[in-house]
């Protein structure tokens, strides 16, 4: 990978494709202001960093392309920290295929997709997570996606991800120096301070973990399962959520055969809604099949709407359906909100269920939804979305806080059974490993290719 003068000048159009009011071309690397000026009419060179320029771009013939006007930005100043210079020209699909070529002509190569934020990496302007983010922001569709990613941007992640290597450095560096003077027999590092050190950190690593299961959810849209017997509204619920006759709504019990599922922002949350065929004992083989995947996707989930209807008057049989439903199906980490459909044709007051906390809600006239769309951000809450907390949302940070938690984990055993100083700072030196995995203070060309590949053109 060349990079710094050795770096080829680059150039993509940043904004998206086709037609628009204007576009821009982004220009970058070292001969970035050079090659604008050979197309331009005017020498940007030696202009001021962050400072917009009007002229013409004109083709090698003299043709006159477009009116544009050219923002400089300076080497060290910039977005990749390279010489940058963006063409806003008029939207047309023709101009901005034109600029392009003219700029490939006098020296530009196209970039890679996501090559502009990799300059931006390599050059230091910010680590792996922080770029990743940036891929995560622009695809965020809801509020909350959007402040997750925001918050990883502006490096949240990033800083407790650098305190715990910082802890770790140092622990493994007591442990060496321990290491140095074994013939001695001193023990610089107190093995139980040590000890508690190590907690810590684990501590601090498996809630990293354990919250991306939520962070996963909140970027992909929220599983929601909705579950419960044949004909309790099921389908009609779905539809109302969404807005539009998504499923078959009839008065047959198993109208739903197959899972339907369908994603929608409410409230800055987006969910993802999962209708399911109704849960009962049934002969017929197809019927069967889609209740089978019923209980995969209520597993699945992070929240289970547990629909009941007017008829599910008799107490000790009702509570036993939710009671086995619970223990048999839910896990641990679930939430479970339990709803009495159709109240509008409710004449009993349902105080057995009181344990649960039940939203009355009617689909079909769509009454009290605002209740239960309350009752879901309140789940979302419990789950473990903290305000403050930081949230992993990428399978990558995961899988390598995964494998340090284990490293630490053999570092915890390691001092529990007096092991050797060697060996215990050979398993912290993996766990420091993986955690700079993460940010990038490690990284190989082909982690750097899976990441940046996925980015769009002009990123
Ligand atoms: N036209 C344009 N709009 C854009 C971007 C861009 O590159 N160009 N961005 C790209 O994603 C985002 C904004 N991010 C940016 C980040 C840093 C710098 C920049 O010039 N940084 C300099 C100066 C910082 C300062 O003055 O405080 C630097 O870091 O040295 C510009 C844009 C969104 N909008
Ligand atoms: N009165 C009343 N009827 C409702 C309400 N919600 C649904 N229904 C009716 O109940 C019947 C069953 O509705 P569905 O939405 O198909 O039920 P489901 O749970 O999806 O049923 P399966 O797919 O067979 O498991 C339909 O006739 C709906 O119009 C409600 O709030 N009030
Ligand atoms: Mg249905």
């Amino acid at each position: 990978m060349n990079f710094g003068e050795n770096a080829d000048t680059i150039c993509a159009l940043s904004t998206a494709n086709g037609m628009g009011a204007i576009a821009v071309i982004r220009v970058s690397g070292p001969k970035a202001l050079e090659i604008t000026s050979g197309v331009f009419s005017k020498d940007l060179t030696g202009k001021t960093s962050h400072t917009a320029h009007f002229g013409y771009i004109k083709s090698a013939d003299g043709q006159l392309i477009d009116e544009v006007l050219v923002t400089v930005l300076q080497k060290g100043k910039s977005f990749t920290g390279e010489a940058t210079a963006e063409i806003a020209c008029h939207g047309s699909v023709y101009i901005q295929q034109q600029i392009l070529q003219l700029l490939l002509e006098n020296g530009c190569r196209m970039a890679d997709p996501g090559e502009f934020t990799m300059r931006a990496y390599m050059n230091g302007k910010m680590d792996l997570v922080q770029a990743e983010a940036i891929a995560d922001l622009i695809a965020s569709r809801s509020s909350m996606a959007h402040s997750l990613a925001m918050k990883q941007m502006r490096g949240g992640f990033s800083r407790e991800l650098q305190q715990l290597r910082e802890q770790l450095i140092q622990f493994a560096s007591l442990i060496e120096l321990e290491l140095d003077f074994s013939e001695e027999d001193v023990e610089f590092a107190d093995r139980t301070q040590l000890n508690n050190l190590v907690r810590e950190i684990i501590s601090v690593v498996a809630r990293l973990k354990e919250s991306f299961s939520t962070g996963n959810a909140i970027k992909n849209g929220i599983p929601v399962a909705i579950v419960g017997a044949p004909n309790v509204g099921k389908s009609t619920l779905l539809n109302v959520l969404l807005n539009e006759e998504r499923a078959i709504v009839s008065d047959i019990a198993g109208t739903t055969r197959d899972v339907i599922e369908d994603e929608i922002v409410l409230d800055g949350i987006s969910y993802r809604f999962i209708d399911t065929a109704g849960l009962r004992e049934t002969e017929d083989v197809v019927e069967s099949m889609g209740i089978e995947r019923s209980y995969k996707k209520a597993k699945e989930a992070l929240i289970v709407l547990y629909l009941l209807d007017e008829r599910n008057t008799n107490a000790e049989a009702t509570l036993n359906e939710l009671t086995d439903f619970r223990s048999n199906y839910l896990n641990e980490g679930q939430q479970l909100i339990v709803i009495v459909n159709k109240r509008d044709l409710l004449s009993e007051a349902f105080d057995f269920l009181a344990e649960y906390s039940p939203v009355f809600i009617s689909a079909k006239e769509r009454s009290n939804l605002e209740e239960l769309l309350g009752r879901l951000r309140e789940s979302v809450t419990i789950s473990g979305v903290g305000e403050e907390d930081v949230i992993v949302t990428n399978s990558r940070h995961f899988d390598a806080l995964q494998k340090a938690h284990s490293d630490l984990l053999k570092v915890l055993e390691g001092l529990e059974n007096g092991i050797t100083g060697d060996f215990v700072a050979m398993d912290i030196r993996q766990a420091i490993h993986h955690l700079g995995s993460i940010t990038g203070e490690i990284s190989t060309d082909d982690l750097l290719g899976s990441i940046f590949s996925k980015f769009c053109i002009g990123k």
